[in-house]
């Protein structure tokens, strides 16, 4: 299998502190690849180095082979390399359909185009109903985005950032703060999305990472602790040790 994504010996630093120390990460395509470690780990400081929303103190990133190191987040997300926008992008005054259109619009370059007539802005509905229809929010579409449940809202922001056609999606922690019964809906959402893509996802929830994940890689403190199947990740001692040590039931 191809390595479609890479790290070699990232590290940031925020004014002298070291959040990700030497990081060597391998993504192979095709597989949903778990970062997973205790609180203050580092995971959401790789994947801003990943995407390129932080610029790297050392070390390199390959996407595809292609050193990305020195481009910036727009630029790794037209080569494919999307990371989720997260609720906060979300215009909650919008319906589920015109948020997804903006953001096919984005994709487009002619999100900044407002005085452009509607009849223009809905050629792209077709693409939005489609994408709905793909993370099961079709018949929710003329819904205002305040109007529905937070699990509903996660699924929008997948759907969000598939308009951008991402080869690799990144998802930051893609169930925090889901109501149980709408973890399994998110779940069958990824594992469909991840059929025709990479996916790398921070998660806490380490019975969602064993039935979602192929690979999982585990940080402390900054540093790649263990890389290797769920089963041998749960069973490395250094890892349960980590866990344990910071107050975790494993
Ligand atoms: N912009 C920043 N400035 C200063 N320190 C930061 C900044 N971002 C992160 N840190 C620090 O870097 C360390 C790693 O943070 P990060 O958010 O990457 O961890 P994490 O593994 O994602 O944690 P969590 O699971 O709690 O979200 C933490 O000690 C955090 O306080």
């Amino acid at each position: 299998m191809s390595i479609v994504l890479e790290a070699r010996q990232v590290s940031k630093s925020f004014g002298g502190f070291l959040a990700v120390k030497n990081v060597d990460l391998k993504v192979h395509e095709g597989s949903i690849h778990a970062l997973i470690g205790p609180n203050g780990a580092g995971k959401t400081t790789l994947f801003g180095l990943l995407t390129r929303f932080h610029s790297t103190t050392s070390g390199s990133i390959f996407l595809k082979g292609e050193d990305i190191t020195s481009k910036g987040p727009a630029d790794v997300a037209l080569r494919g390399l999307c990371r989720s926008f997260q609720i906060s992008s979300i215009f909650p005054g919008l319906t589920l359909r015109e948020n997804v259109r903006v953001a096919l619009q984005r994709r487009h370059g002619s999100s900044h185009q407002f005085w452009q007539p509607s009849r223009v802005l809905r050629r792209f509905d077709d693409d939005a109903d489609r994408l709905l229809d793909r993370v099961g929010l079709r018949p929710l579409a003329d819904r205002l985005c305040s109007e529905v449940s937070y699990g509903r809202k996660r699924a929008l922001e997948i759907a969000t950032t598939l308009a951008m056609e991402p080869k690799v999606l990144l998802l930051d922690e893609p169930i925090a703060g889901m109501a149980a019964g709408d973890i399994p809906m998110i779940v069958e959402l990824i594992r469909s999305v991840a059929k025709d893509r990479t996916v790398v996802m921070v998660e806490h929830n380490l019975s969602v990472v064993e039935s979602l994940c192929d690979r999982v890689t585990v940080l402390v403190r900054g540093e790649l602790m263990a890389e290797g199947t769920y089963s041998e990740i749960r069973d490395n001692p250094a890892v349960r040790q980590a866990y344990i040590g910071a107050g975790y039931e494993v």
